[in-house]
């Protein structure tokens, strides 16, 4: 284990069976709609690809940025777009695929911009859903794992930019941030 974490919440073991579960789910969900999956970085990009390889469906993927929280363990609460879609969604099935949902700023932002567009349908799909933090009504359509309040890092989500490639999801110690 990683000399910075204090426990290992999530091992990948657990993240693989289901990662596996859900792409299993979407395949049929998204049977003959062609959705196109919406990777959110940076976060989301280990958990985007692992996914899409369990989606036995045609799919297409698009990536955006918006970022909330720089290099901080909480949300400003100002959203910034730093990379949009490269084509219209106008009449698609949009999944937005995510590392985690804290306050739900972020993707509160991001449902009401893409619904804006003309999207079909705009559904989530988070790997973590944190809902001891939210500061709206939001909840995910799909989530692999509810987690309780601690700042957790790796397999995509990191602090200050470190730690993203660690295969499962741990706590932090303290000492690390403080
Ligand atoms: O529900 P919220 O409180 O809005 O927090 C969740 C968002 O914050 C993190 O992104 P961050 O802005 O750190 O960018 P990153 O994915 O590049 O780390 C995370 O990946 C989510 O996108
Ligand atoms: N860890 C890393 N990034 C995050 C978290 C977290 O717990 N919550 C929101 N962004
Ligand atoms: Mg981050």
């Amino acid at each position: 284990m990683h000399q910075d974490i204090k426990e290992i919440l999530i091992s990948e073991e657990q993240i693989k069976e289901k990662v596996a579960e859900l792409g299993k789910r979407l395949s049929e969900v998204y049977k003959d709609l062609n959705p196109l999956c919406i990777c959110v970085l940076k976060g989301a990009v280990p958990f985007m690809a692992d996914l899409i390889r369990k989606m036995e469906i045609p799919m297409e993927m698009d990536f955006m940025a918006v970022s909330s929280y720089g290099n901080a363990t909480t949300s400003s609460g100002v959203v910034r777009i730093l990379k949009d879609l490269e084509a219209s969604i106008e009449g698609r099935h949009v999944l937005i695929v995510e590392d985690i949902i804290d306050s739900g700023l972020t993707l509160s932002y991001l449902v009401e911009m893409l619904k804006g567009r003309n999207a079909a349908s705009v559904k989530i799909a988070t790997l973590l859903d944190k809902p001891d933090r939210r500061k709206v009504d939001l909840s995910p359509d799909y989530s692999c794992f509810t987690i309780p309040d601690a700042f957790v890092v790796g397999y995509g989500l990191d602090f200050a930019e470190k730690y993203r490639n660690l295969p499962y999801i741990g706590v932090l110690k303290e000492e690390v941030y403080q």
